[in-house]
């Protein structure tokens, strides 16, 4: 990984924009998705989107299914920011209510969704699973470590931890690989997956999604540029845009 990417020094500034309520960010945030992989498309022929789990991003898929017709949704790699370490089963994988909420409803082809390993899929162990992981995003990344994500969508927690990156934890200094095993996560459960911060600067655009008061604070110290390893979502920043797609109560921290 070059230098670049993995200080996120070369990523763009974050740029704020503000919606009255988490239905109106939920719905505009699925315009603005469908907009930018279908554009993609139009580019390159294929777009490589990233999801995670919580809850304002499943309203936000949930809102992306309506909208299924603007998009050639075959030709779109589907990626997971962060998986909970789980059997296939759990009701604490990210990936159910995603494929509940969006991924079961609309034409995506089987081969380009890349779920992370289940806890029960036969791995040694959760070291196991992300190197595997690893391997699937060399392998559709023409020779880098990963693809250029067009579109990362990430949620942020109170602490300001994003995807399974969570402050102060090992994983926030990891800079060799593209995907850790997380090991003692503050929010349960504690075993987990998650793409690094290399891995996510390497994306075009990063947009941080974040809805209520409860996470104001952290939404105010990342966009102020916080050190990455105590507030993790000021860390990743898009090669060409870091968007903050917040709603007004999300955003009562930020200077006007
Ligand atoms: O696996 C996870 O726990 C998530 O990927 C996590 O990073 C989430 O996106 C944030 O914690 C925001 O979640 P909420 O929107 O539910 O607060």
């Amino acid at each position: 990984m070059s230098d670049d990417a993995t200080t996120g020094a070369a990523g763009a500034a974050p740029e704020v924009v503000v919606q009255p309520s988490a239905d109106e960010l939920a719905q505009s945030t699925a315009d603005r998705t469908t907009a930018a992989l279908a554009a993609a498309i139009t580019a390159r022929g294929v777009a490589h989107l990233v999801v995670t789990g919580g809850g304002i991003l499943e309203q936000v898929l949930a809102a992306l299914a309506p909208r299924a017709e603007a998009l050639d949704w075959s030709a779109v790699h589907v990626w997971w920011g962060d998986e909970r370490w789980v059997p296939a089963d759990s009701e604490d994988r990210n990936d159910r209510p995603a494929r509940a909420k969006l991924f079961d409803r609309v034409p995506v082809d089987p081969a380009k969704l890349h779920p992370m390993p289940a806890a029960d899929a036969g791995f040694d162990d959760a070291e196991a699973a992300a190197q595997a992981y690893a391997a699937a995003l060399a392998e559709a990344a023409d020779g880098a470590d990963t693809p250029a994500f067009d579109v990362v969508l990430l949620g942020i927690g109170p602490d300001g931890h994003c995807a399974s990156l969570f402050p102060g934890h090992p994983g926030t200094a990891v800079l060799d690989r593209s995907v850790i095993a997380v090991h003692d996560s503050p929010k349960p459960p504690p075993d987990r997956l998650s793409l690094t911060f290399p891995a996510l600067d390497a994306a075009r655009e990063i947009w941080f999604v974040a809805s209520g008061s409860g996470k104001a604070e952290a939404v105010a110290r990342a966009v102020a540029g916080a050190d990455r390893t105590e507030v993790p979502s000021a860390g990743p920043r898009g090669r060409e845009r870091t968007l903050w797609l917040v709603d007004e109560d999300a955003a009562a921290g930020l200077e006007s």
